[in-house]
């Protein structure tokens, strides 16, 4: 048996349907999906198995226009994504065409070095008539060289299965990197984060720190039948965490309470939530590492 392995990016501006896609190909809430925009802060990435084939996804934050020092690292964490991808597939809405921020993509991934295969997925078509459609096609493989272009509604599941199956096949040979035990566990500990890091927007709206995230770092299951869950809140400075706190403690608390309780209700057993808050500033590390490798993220260039 052949089997293949490789990382895949979504990329795409905000809302483009990157968490619905990424859901919807690895059969798990692993993100949140919201109508908000920009929801996605951190590289979440999911596993599924089509074949002999293991995909990982790379969901990426938006790529928009930066307009702030931070929203620079954000846009080059994205870029980072797809710098490291195998396949990178471009989301664009069918609605919305080749709008700004789609340009700036397309002059961005003409930036890329050579030899990744990029295609593209027009998302949303549920939103518009087919002559639109085609005509979109063919303006933006005009725009660039796709290696394929998919017409998909994440939402409703259309043309993504084909999707996977390309996916499947692009993918450089060699031994599956995440062994299939380990497979099982991801999703759970994404999920997990991910609605501690909902409790964290439902808790702080406005006041949420933008280079929040929130990983599982240990999970164990207990004798008793429970599970003790430990999860880290990272934020990007020190000032940070006592907005997250709150006074003695009494922000944490109440998210560490609406969390454990959902995550026990979606369980079906106790569960013991530790959360822990530590500084990680990595976000702009990145920013600074990329723009070394020849991509420039200063004002008006991403
Ligand atoms: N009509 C329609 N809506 C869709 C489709 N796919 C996604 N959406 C909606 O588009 C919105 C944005 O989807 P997300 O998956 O959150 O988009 P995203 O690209 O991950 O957004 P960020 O995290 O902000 O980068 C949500 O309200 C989705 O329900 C689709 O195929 N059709």
């Amino acid at each position: 048996m052949t089997t293949r392995a490789g990382f895949i990016a979504l990329i795409g501006e905000p809302n483009a349907g990157k968490s619905t896609l990424t859901n919807r190909m690895v059969g798990a809430k692993v993100s949140i999906v919201t109508h908000k925009v920009q929801t996605t802060r951190a590289r979440i990435r999911g596993v599924a198995l089509e074949g002999d084939s293991q995909l990982i996804f790379v969901d990426t934050p938006g790529l928009f226009q930066p307009k702030r020092r931070l929203d620079r690292a954000m846009v080059a964490a994205a870029w980072g994504g797809a710098a490291d991808a195998d396949v990178i597939v471009l989301l664009i809405e069918a609605h919305r065409g080749v709008t700004e921020g789609v340009k700036r993509i397309l002059d961005g991934l003409a930036e890329l070095p050579q030899g990744r295969k990029i295609a593209l997925a027009i998302n949303k078509i549920d939103r518009v008539e087919v002559p639109t459609l085609l005509d979109l096609t063919k303006d933006l493989n005009d725009r660039f060289a796709f290696a394929k272009t998919f017409m998909i509604s994440a939402e409703k599941g259309r043309g993504v299965d084909d999707l996977r199956h390309w996916l499947a096949d692009e993918l450089p040979e060699g031994p599956w990197l995440y062994p299939e035990d380990q497979i099982a566990d991801l999703p759970m500990r994404m999920i997990a984060a991910e609605m501690t890091r909902e409790k964290l927007t439902l808790r702080l709206h406005q006041e949420l720190p933008y280079q929040l995230t929130v990983e599982t770092e240990n999970w164990e299951e207990r004798p008793d039948g429970s599970a003790r869950i430990d999860q880290v809140i990272y934020v990007a400075r020190d000032g940070h965490k006592g907005i997250i706190l709150g006074r003695k403690g009494e922000t944490i608390k109440a998210i560490s309470k609406a969390s454990r309780e959902e995550l026990s209700e979606f369980l079906g057993r106790k569960v013991h939530l530790f959360l822990q808050v530590k500084v990680r500033s990595n976000w702009l590390e990145e920013a600074e590492r990329y723009s070394e490798m020849g991509l420039d993220f200063t004002d008006g260039n991403a």
